[in-house]
């Protein structure tokens, strides 16, 4: 009998794909990872609506206690990113070393099963001529998560199944209510796991970083006001800057050395090109000229034409068809042929 762990968050999703399999004959055991220290709610709430479905679906349930790798792994990643001025993508890197990784390890080397599912949005298929796993956006594009699963290495991608990738989150949801989940109707959450239990993302880093008054300045470096702290922006950020101009203002850098945000119109926050680091390739192998695909700079952003050059340290420079606006230092850009994800990696400067 095919055996799968399924990683349980708790929500309608990862119950929905635990039904899935174990319907279609997998023997199916859940596992929720305990990721947050002091903030507790979400995480205990969410094992104990795991604990339920297990229950309902009569198969074993496992916690692993991973608030140590949560901490180094994301949050002290995110904190030292925004000390510099920089605005970090905990997601990716969170899939892949404290989810997918350590689910996988935990499933092979302590329950002697080779593979493990999610509720993601995302598909994986097997390319027998270039020998590599791939992954595809999911069916339902409004949901695709696959920008986030970029950084998924070719051995974590052949031992994950996500039974979503072809479904709608309506039908996920009809689904759940078929099977009668307890979980049916629980509420989409709405932003990073972090921003949901502090409130929001500065009163999360707050607490972890001291506020330094500093000044905001316009690119001639002109003193236009005061801010309580470079992390408590990000680049394209209109809001909340509380300063009076004739045309709409953005943050265009953050200094951390001078302590200073940036503003500027939107077309000083636009660029048509920048370099990209820490690249993994996911569905082809990395090739030595450049390639033609349609890139995101952001999960929501419209995907747009690029050159894609690669350089001699493996880095990759993009150049895209129309300027961006927006690019921002420590977010993923990831590169996608249709519906093929073919790479990602961490934008490194314009
Ligand atoms: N703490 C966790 N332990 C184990 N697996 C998890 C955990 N958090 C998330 N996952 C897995 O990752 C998938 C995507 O997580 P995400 O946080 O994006 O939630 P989601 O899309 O709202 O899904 P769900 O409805 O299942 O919460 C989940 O469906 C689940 O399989």
């Amino acid at each position: 009998m095919n055996k799968v762990v399924v990683g349980l968050s708790g929500g309608v999703d990862s119950s929905v794909a635990a039904a899935v399999l174990h319907h279609q004959g997998y023997k199916v055991e859940g596992l929720t990872l305990w990721l947050m220290k002091g903030k507790g709610q979400c995480c205990s709430e969410g094992m104990v609506d795991a604990a339920k479905i297990c229950e309902q679906l009569e198969i074993p349930y496992h916690i692993v206690d991973s608030r140590d790798l949560f901490q180094e792994n994301i949050v002290d990643y995110l904190v030292s990113g925004y000390e510099q001025g920089i605005t970090p993508l905990p997601c990716s890197q969170c899939n892949r070393a404290v989810k997918f990784a350590p689910m996988l390890q935990y499933a092979q080397k302590e329950l002697g099963i080779d593979k493990i599912a999610t509720g993601h949005y995302a598909r994986i298929r097997y390319d027998k001529a270039s020998d590599r796993y791939q992954l595809l956006r999911a069916v339902d594009r409004h949901k695709d998560q696959s920008y986030f699963l970029y950084d998924l290495t070719q051995e974590l991608l052949a031992g994950t199944i996500f039974p979503l990738g072809n479904t709608t989150k309506n039908e996920t949801r009809r689904i759940a209510a078929e099977f009668n989940l307890s979980t049916a109707n629980k509420p989409e959450s709405q932003d990073l796991c972090l921003v949901e239990s502090h409130g929001s993302m500065r009163d999360f880093l707050d607490k972890y970083i001291n506020r330094q008054e500093g000044d905001v300045v316009d690119l001639e470096g002109n003193i236009l006001g005061k801010h309580q702290g470079i992390h408590h922006y990000t680049i394209g950020q209109r809001k909340g800057l509380g300063i009076a101009a004739a045309q709409p203002l953005y943050v265009v850098k953050l200094d951390a050395v001078m302590n200073r945000v940036i503003v500027g119109d939107r077309t000083s926050g636009s660029c048509s090109e920048c370099t990209v680091k820490r690249i993994n390739w996911v569905s082809i192998a990395q090739p030595k000229t450049p390639i033609r695909a349609s890139v995101q700079v952001r999960y929501r952003s419209k995907p747009v034409g690029v050159n894609v050059i690669p350089l001699e340290d493996s880095r990759i420079r993009l150049v895209f068809d129309e300027p961006q606006f927006g690019i921002t230092p420590g977010q993923a850009a990831v590169w996608y042929d249709d519906d093929v994800l073919l790479a990602g990696g961490i934008i490194e400067k314009e």
